[in-house]
């Protein structure tokens, strides 16, 4: 997995244990992200300079949009769906408790965190918000994070690794006629059916990285086709090639006769927290907000047996 962070916020070095300053030197200006790659140690929280990253912001690492004046932090929580009880559970987990008056009700408090409140929204909804200024921070998916934000720099990943929501977004082709034999990426961009009368026809919900993965691998002849749910039946009633789309047991592309390619995967994915860039350096509390529930997450998942809580230096 790699993800897209701004230059100006580095990890810390696994196994780092002092709350130390930065030990990484700023990045040059010239590069606009670093990326990051999979699992790591970290144990410890550091936040300082916000001086310096305000500093960052004016000189327009960030966009200009204004921070609309209010009194409390904003956090994002996934209305429904599959993350929605898991995110619940691990903020009671971090002895974090949402009261939420009634499910029907979209905002809740936490009152560990008294100038916190708790906004249920729809995960892609609350990518699109942390952009909008709407939310502050937010649990999402990593796949939702990278469609919907789209390398956004004012979206800073937290911690990447919530330990739950894990799935991949993956390539699937049937295993039968025409693919029964193809077994990689590279054999099936090299399939002689594919033309620019008759493109590789991809059905997907992720319309952003479907076509930058396939441009990345320099797959030219493809269309993509989208819709909400049960992708996995695109292939068979004649509608697309090809799926793309979250895998996690394998049991759904099982079913549809379906299988995943070599080097077919776009993503690894697992919930994350996420913030807003300019809410963390204008916002007032809010850096304060984030330390709090670093911290308590840290405390939970070293209890766990989890040594995975990454965080960032701000500089
Ligand atoms: N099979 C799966 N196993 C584990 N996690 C998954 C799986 N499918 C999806 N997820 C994770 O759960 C997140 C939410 O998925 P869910 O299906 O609940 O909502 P959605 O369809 O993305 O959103 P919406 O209903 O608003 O369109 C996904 O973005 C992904 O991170
Ligand atoms: O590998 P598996 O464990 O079988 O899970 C994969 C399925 O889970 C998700 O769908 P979801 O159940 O959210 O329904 P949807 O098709 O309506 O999005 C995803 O879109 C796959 O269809």
């Amino acid at each position: 997995m790699s993800i897209l962070l701004p230059t100006n916020l580095q990890q810390c070095p696994s196994s780092s244990l002092s709350p130390s300053p930065p030990l990484f030197s700023p990045p040059s200006p010239s590069t606009a992200f670093a990326v990051v790659g999979t699992r790591r140690r970290c144990l410890r929280l550091v936040t300082s300079c916000v001086s310096s990253v305000q500093s960052s912001v004016a000189n327009g690492s960030a966009p200009a949009a204004v921070v609309v004046e209010r009194d409390q932090i904003r956090l994002g929580l996934p209305s429904k769906g599959r993350m929605a009880a898991d995110s619940i559970d691990l903020l009671k987990d971090c002895q974090l408790f949402v009261k939420q008056v009634n499910p029907r009700q979209y905002v809740a408090q936490i009152p560990q965190l008294p100038n916190t409140e708790v906004w249920f929204q729809r995960p892609k909804d609350i990518v699109r918000k942390l952009l909008s200024g709407d939310l502050d921070l937010g649990i999402v998916g990593l796949d939702t994070l990278s469609e919907y934000g789209q390398e956004n720099e004012d979206l800073i990943i937290v911690h990447e690794a919530l330990n739950f929501g894990d799935c991949h977004l993956s390539i699937a082709i049937p295993n039968y006629g025409i693919f029964e034999n193809i077994k990689s990426l590279k054999e099936l961009a090299q399939m002689p059916q594919w033309s620019e009368e008759r493109p590789l026809r991809v059905a997907t919900g992720f319309t952003y990285l479907g076509p930058k993965f396939m441009k990345e691998n320099g797959i030219k002849h493809v269309t993509f086709s989208t819709a909400d749910g049960a992708l996995e039946a695109a292939p068979a009633m004649g509608i697309a090639d090809a799926i793309l789309d979250l895998v996690s047991s394998g049991t759904t592309l099982k079913e549809n006769n379906l299988k995943e390619i070599e080097g077919g995967v776009v993503l690894e994915s697992q919930a994350a927290l996420v913030a807003s860039r300019r809410a963390l350096t204008e916002r007032k509390g809010a850096l304060n907000t984030v330390h709090e529930i670093l911290e308590r997450l840290e405390a939970h998942l070293k209890a766990d047996g989890q040594f995975t809580v990454c965080t960032w230096f701000l500089w």
